[in-house]
């Protein structure tokens, strides 16, 4: 039996890929970075399948290089990084990895408001570098119990750390593109965005990036929070204006800030972010579990031989989009 072809962009977690490879040809970029686009460009000719891991973007460009595709499947679940429009144009569905990261991701997070309220990632090097009483160089942390939390976008992952701060008797407000009707499961109450930024203690955003988010927190909204506002960015990096945060955080506009997704991403060594002494900062690494990346890794394999087979993808995101 004739293998399909097959581009992926970077490896799936092993059982998946082993099942991929069972009946694709694939050609793999497994040298680290991104692909460059020409490789890609060249790769796709003869592909009827791509499958996407990490930062390539997905465009019209893109799609007249691969004139066979039947399918595109990214192991994410964010998509700001493909054209959609440009997908329903080529008649080409697009599936990603909703639910299956929703735990990990919030974990991550939530784990992101602990250790910047108990300072944990500073304990640590304090230790490190032979110190132990607490002194000047290691300020009290914060509690959170009690405290209000703030949650921009209120999705799967924006409802799961609406439940872990729920069990550290945090109080949840929370803003999104519209109220969600089941909030009084959820615990939390909706605000605007305006009335959020004064009232929350800490503000964690989950929103996707999109035209409406890109640049979202500016320094207007920095300066509407409380002084000793707690800030975390699990969504993507540009939902925050980079330039206005690195203010606020100096001038002490806000308090402190706890990033998973940077703009950029990554963060070159000398970039003013990792200069100051009130931020936490993780590699976007909200998912990385080996669990959850197969997880992952499954349903992107499941999205990509359903549309090789014509059939409707597992998690599709553009389920208009008429099958080749
Ligand atoms: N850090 C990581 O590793 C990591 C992991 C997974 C997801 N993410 C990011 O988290 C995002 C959310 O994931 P999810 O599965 O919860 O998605 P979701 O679609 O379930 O939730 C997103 C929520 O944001 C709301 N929203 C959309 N636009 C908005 C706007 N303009 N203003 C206010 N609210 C808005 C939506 O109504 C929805 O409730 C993803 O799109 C991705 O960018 C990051
Ligand atoms: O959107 C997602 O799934 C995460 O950011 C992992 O890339």
């Amino acid at each position: 039996m004739q293998k399909h072809q097959v581009v992926m962009t970077g490896a799936l977690m092993p059982p998946a890929l082993e099942r991929v490879q069972a009946v694709c040809e694939v050609k793999l970029w497994d040298q680290g970075g991104v692909i460059p686009r020409e490789v890609l460009f060249d790769w796709l000719r003869d592909a009827v399948g791509l499958v996407v891991t990490g930062k390539v973007r997905v465009d019209d460009e893109l799609l007249s290089h691969g004139p066979n595709l039947k399918v595109i499947a990214q192991s994410a679940v964010g998509y700001d990084n493909i054209d959609i429009p440009a997908c329903i144009r080529h008649g080409i569905p697009f599936g990603n990895t909703p639910g299956v990261l929703v735990d990990a991701t919030a974990d991550l997070t939530f784990t992101l408001l602990l250790s910047a309220a108990r300072r944990v990632h500073e304990g640590w090097n304090f230790v490190r570098e032979g110190h132990w009483s607490l002194g000047k160089d290691l300020p009290y942390g914060t509690d959170i119990r009690g405290k209000t939390l703030g949650i921009v976008g209120m999705g799967r992952i924006g409802a799961a750390v609406a439940a872990r701060a729920r069990a550290f008797g945090m109080k949840i407000i929370y803003y999104n593109r519209t109220p969600r009707s089941d909030e009084a499961a959820i615990g939390a109450t909706y605000q605007s965005f305006d009335s959020l930024l004064a009232q929350a203690d800490c503000i964690i955003v989950l929103t996707p990036l999109s035209a409406a988010t890109k640049g979202l927190f500016g320094r207007e909204q920095f300066a509407r929070m409380k002084p000793t506002a707690y800030f975390v960015n699990a969504s993507r990096g540009p939902v925050v204006d980079t330039a206005a945060l690195v203010e606020a955080l100096t001038t002490r506009k806000i308090a402190y800030a706890a990033l998973d997704v940077t703009d950029p991403e990554p963060l070159p060594a000398d970039h003013p972010l990792l200069k100051l002494p009130n931020i936490l900062v993780t590699p976007h690494i909200g998912s990385a579990t080996t669990e959850t990346r197969t997880a992952m890794s499954q349903l992107t394999a499941d999205n990509l031989l359903a549309g090789l087979a014509g059939k409707p993808l597992k998690a599709c995101v553009n389920g208009e989009v008429n099958y080749k």
